[in-house]
């Protein structure tokens, strides 16, 4: 185990960063503190309005910092121009013009640079190689799939030689199917190419598949910074706990926690031997899943909106023995897998003006809590 705490190289490094579009609205992004690790998959996480594109921007320098800092391997960057910073972007609808081959535009970058054309066509066909687009360089992008576009795209980011990559939503515009495939060699490529990437997503499956170090981000401050591993395990605040999904969340008087829902033990009422911290719930839905079977329940007697859990169960546990809908059952888990959940940030009109930091701290006390419903 590595005792001493040598933080890694950051790459970047995010000080108290803010934006506020206009003086008398709440911040868009609110004093937020962050160190992305150098040539690590980095994914800013979290529902629509929640920030995330305006400091993914604000890094690229396409918007401008109400206050703090923005370092890039140690150099403040915050008010360079785009062009300067050594970040490239690649956007959702790619943006690639029409009108021009593959070849012609990841060398446009070079041209406005005023590189000669064979320089450029080069450098331009050696990167489209590189991302397996050779044979396709005199194609215009309607004669490309989406995939084969993405490819492209990223050749024409790279070929400014960033240090980070910025991707804005970059498989939003695929369909499912390739939006898997394409997620695959997003991964590949930062690995191949041992760049940082830094990856804005609203799809907690794609930050799961791909980061390294996920950032949850709501009204405009962190909520919790981790791996997908720690994030989905140890949720910091009811809202990461909802916002990852899977997970079920449970008033006790030592405050919420949340329980995976593969983790819930589920017996028949009549079978009650859960003790006396057993929740009573109704079976409201049984959906089939392949390998799992996830059964959504009514808590009996809880507050409005706090009534509706799931529990996921192995198929064969389920075929053993089946639930049905309208099923009275008993609800319990072992203590070692409740999470004590911290309070999360708040919306901004509710903020104290302490500093946000990176919002609620995460705690992992799983003590006995009689349950209070
Ligand atoms: N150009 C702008 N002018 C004014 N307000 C803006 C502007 N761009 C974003 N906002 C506001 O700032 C907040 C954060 O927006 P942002 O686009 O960063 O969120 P997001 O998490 O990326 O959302 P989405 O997933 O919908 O793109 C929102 O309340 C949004 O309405």
């Amino acid at each position: 185990m590595n005792v001493v705490a040598t933080p890694e190289p950051a790459a970047v490094e995010i000080v108290a960063l803010t934006k506020r579009y206009a003086p008398d609205t709440a911040a868009a992004v609110d004093r937020i503190d962050l160190r992305i690790a150098s040539g690590s998959y980095c994914c800013l996480l979290g529902p629509s309005g929640c920030g995330k594109s305006t400091t993914l921007r604000m890094i690229a320098g396409h918007e401008s910092v109400s206050s703090g800092d923005i370092l890039l391997d140690n150099r403040n960057i915050t008010n360079l121009p785009a062009a300067a910073r050594g970040t490239a972007m690649m956007f959702q609808s790619f943006a690639l013009f029409p009108h021009l081959s593959a070849t012609d535009n990841v060398a446009f970058s070079l041209k406005m640079k005023g590189v000669g054309k064979a320089e450029r066509h080069r450098r331009a066909n050696e990167l489209l190689a590189r991302v397996a687009m050779g044979h396709l360089a005199e194609r215009k992008p309607s004669e490309l799939s989406g995939g084969q576009q993405q490819r492209v795209a990223l050749a024409r980011a790279l070929i400014t030689e960033p240090r980070v990559l910025l991707l804005d939503e970059p498989l939003s515009a695929l369909d499912p199917f390739l939006r898997i495939q394409m997620r695959a060699e997003l991964r590949r490529w930062q690995k191949e190419l041992g760049l940082t990437f830094i990856h804005v997503t609203h799809s907690q499956e794609e930050a799961m598949a791909l980061a390294d170090t996920m950032v949850v981000m709501n009204h405009g401050v962190i909520e919790q910074v981790g791996s997908p591993h720690a994030v989905y395990n140890h949720p910091a605040s009811e809202f990461v706990a909802r916002f990852m999904g899977g997970h079920n969340v449970f008033d006790t008087p030592g405050g919420p926690i949340a329980v995976r829902n593969d983790r819930m033990r589920i017996a028949a009422a009549s079978e009650n031997n859960a003790g006396s911290a057993a929740l009573a719930a109704t079976v409201t839905d049984v959906e089939y899943q392949g390998t799992y079977v996830l059964l959504g329940l009514a808590l009996d007697g809880a507050a409005a909106g706090r009534q509706s859990v799931s529990v996921l169960l192995g198929e064969a546990a389920f075929l053993a023995r089946p639930y049905a809908h309208g099923e009275a059952v008993r609800l319990s888990w072992a203590e070692a897998d409740a999470r004590v959940l911290g309070p999360g940030v708040k919306p901004p009109g509710e903020r104290a003006s302490a500093p946000s930091g990176t919002g609620a701290a995460q705690r992992d006390d799983t003590a006995a809590l009689a349950m209070t419903l």
